[in-house]
């Protein structure tokens, strides 16, 4: 293969993984020509109703497949915490590569800390994790809806519609505003959702010669971790309607997973946690979501 298309959105972010991408694969391939494919999907044209009711997170990979059966595209590229739990259709991910800050950012312009906003201050996120995360540990602050990009988020929040907001660490280090982080919320207190700061690139089932272009991008450790973390959600019906959070580390051969389920509105959770073989990261998955269930999360799933 002399050239390869790379499908993206056009948001900075997403610009800014899939230029990534593209420079990894010219480094693992000189002399290789690879070229951009930007498109809108219906995910960043509808930003005034809830993802969950126009159709979830496959909204945002919709153009981007069709685009790829078409033959516009070779290849995708994705923060692989947009990708559905099951990819749909003949798809498979050629690559995920090496995470980024897996945690939350506390953004503020006037609050070092979650810990230090005064009561009843208001928060902007639509993530139900973030909001059942926050609800736990401050149920005294007034929950407000922030859609669109980064770039977006900001600005609304420096026109002082909030006190603060929360989003992940990875897209605004990519964005070069890493300055902007007050806290990263880490875990066990704040757990990311499954596969937060990774990068992954999808292509058509069994494509051999894209496959092998990517192979080399491949993170191990990512892949494994991400692997039970996406079991662990997949297994609870995971979708943008249920606050379910997922974080997995690798230490030597031992996978360990962290999970929980929430409410939004209440603030309760549900936490579970195991260690396994690094050989069986969907086993490690299926061990956390039994154990968030026998611990009460059913009443909170749909
Ligand atoms: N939901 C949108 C989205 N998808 C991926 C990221 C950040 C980058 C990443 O997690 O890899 C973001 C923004 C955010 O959650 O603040």
């Amino acid at each position: 293969m002399e050239k390869i298309r790379l499908a993206t959105r056009e948001s900075a972010l997403a610009l800014w993984q899939t230029e990534h991408v593209a420079a990894r694969l010219r480094e693992a391939h000189p002399g290789l020509e690879v070229e951009l494919v930007p498109m809108t999907t219906r995910g960043d044209q509808v930003l005034d109703q809830p993802l969950a009711e126009i159709g979830g997170k496959g909204l945002f990979l919709k153009e981007l497949e069709v685009a790829m059966l078409e033959g516009r595209a070779d290849a995708a590229v994705h923060s692989l915490k947009d990708v559905p739990m099951e990819l749909e259709g003949p798809f498979e991910l050629a690559a995920v590569l090496e995470r980024a800050d897996p945690f939350d950012a506390f953004v503020s312009n006037q609050f070092a800390s979650l810990e230090e906003l005064p009561f009843g201050a208001r928060v902007g996120t639509s993530s139900l994790r973030r909001q059942a995360l926050l609800r736990a540990h401050r149920p005294d602050l007034k929950l407000l809806d922030l859609r669109g990009n980064v770039n977006t988020r900001l600005a609304k929040l420096d026109a002082g519609d909030y006190d603060a907001i929360v989003l992940a660490c990875a897209g605004l280090e990519r964005l070069g505003l890493g300055a902007r982080i007050r806290e990263r919320l880490q875990a066990p207190r704040f757990i990311p959702a499954a596969a937060q700061g990774a990068v992954a690139v999808e292509c058509r089932q069994g494509d051999a010669a894209t496959l092998a272009l990517f192979a080399p991008l491949d993170h191990e450790s990512t892949r494994l971790c991400t692997r039970a973390e996406r079991a662990m959600t997949r297994l609870l019906g995971g979708s943008c309607r249920v606050p379910i959070a997922a974080y997995a580390t690798l230490k030597g051969d031992r996978l360990s997973l962290e999970g929980l389920v929430g409410d939004a509105k209440t603030g309760q959770t549900v936490r579970g946690y195991a260690s396994g073989p690094v050989a069986e990261p969907e086993k490690l998955g299926e061990q956390v979501a039994d154990m968030l269930v026998a611990r009460g999360a059913d009443a909170l799933l749909p």
